[in-house]
């Protein structure tokens, strides 16, 4: 996370919970008023800390209800989207129904996508460009598992996820779109990788973006850390100059507990 001169951050924090396959629309709904009245109280200026949930598919619409009827600032988008626009690809959900509910982005590539349903890297490229296509920003997610990470090897196999991921973009693109690093072996096991190896990969992104579009892109896209944050671990997270946000998994289905991430400003310690 850097900051100007004025104190204004550079690029905007985005804090991001993934409800993964969790809460019903009716859960979720509870969850999301809860969310807005939580950040409301403590008066959170959504100019310093873009908000956003990613609920599953089913949610949607009754998100878009609230998020319309009571204006919140909060954003949403989809777990996932296909990379075909439409036709016959039975329980697949095209970028544009997605578009079409108001999402403002859409993850690609989760660790939990890449595993269990083993989305190649050709076809997650071709979910970003859906993405583009409709209007709907990627979230791309990247990020190494345990064997990996204990061979050393972690930034070299991150770099080529994102390589294939961001391949034919342009540079328009590359800026918009959303990076998000998560370690395999952090997510939802309580280990959390340290802020510097957030730091680590997330800089190790920003010169691999330079390198295939430009500095000025590469100053532009922001790129998030995701694995077993808590409000206890945001802001430290947070303070790594190139750490711009957070993605949440099991914290952001806490309203009390998100709304603290969110808020990781009031935590950051200043001397
Ligand atoms: O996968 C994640 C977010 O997409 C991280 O999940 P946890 O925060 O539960 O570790």
């Amino acid at each position: 996370m850097t900051t100007s001169a004025n104190g204004n951050f550079v690029r905007k924090p985005f804090i991001a919970g993934n409800w993964k396959m969790n809460m019903d629309h009716v859960q979720g709904i509870t969850l999301l008023q809860k969310l807005a009245w939580t950040l409301s109280d403590a008066k959170h200026d959504y100019n310093r800390a873009e908000v956003a949930v990613f609920p599953p598919f089913t949610d949607l619409r009754g998100v878009q209800t609230l998020v319309q009827g009571d204006d919140l600032e909060v954003v949403y988008g989809g777990q996932d989207l296909s990379q075909f626009d439409s036709g016959a690809y039975t329980g697949d959900i095209s970028g544009q129904f997605l578009s079409k509910l108001g999402c403002a982005y859409v993850l690609v590539g989760h660790s939990e996508r890449r595993t269990i349903h083993n989305e190649s890297d050709d076809v997650l490229n071709a979910k970003v460009k859906a993405g583009f296509r409709h209007g709907v920003t990627p979230v791309l997610c990247v990020g190494e598992g345990l064997e990996i990470r204990q061979a050393g090897t972690h930034v070299e196999h991150t770099l080529a996820q994102l390589r294939a991921g961001v391949d034919g973009l342009t540079a328009e693109q590359a800026a918009e779109l959303v990076v998000a690093y998560e370690p395999v072996w952090a997510i939802g096991t309580g280990e959390v990788a340290g802020p510097e190896d957030a730091q680590e990969m997330c800089a190790a992104i920003r010169a691999e973006l330079a390198e295939l579009f430009d500095e000025t892109v590469a100053a532009k896209t922001r790129l998030l850390y995701g694995g077993s944050v808590k409000a206890n671990n945001a802001a430290a997270i947070m303070a790594e100059i190139d750490v711009d946000g957070l993605l949440v998994g099991g914290a952001s289905l806490d309203a009390a507990e998100f709304a603290n991430i969110v808020r990781f400003e009031s935590h950051l310690v200043t001397d």
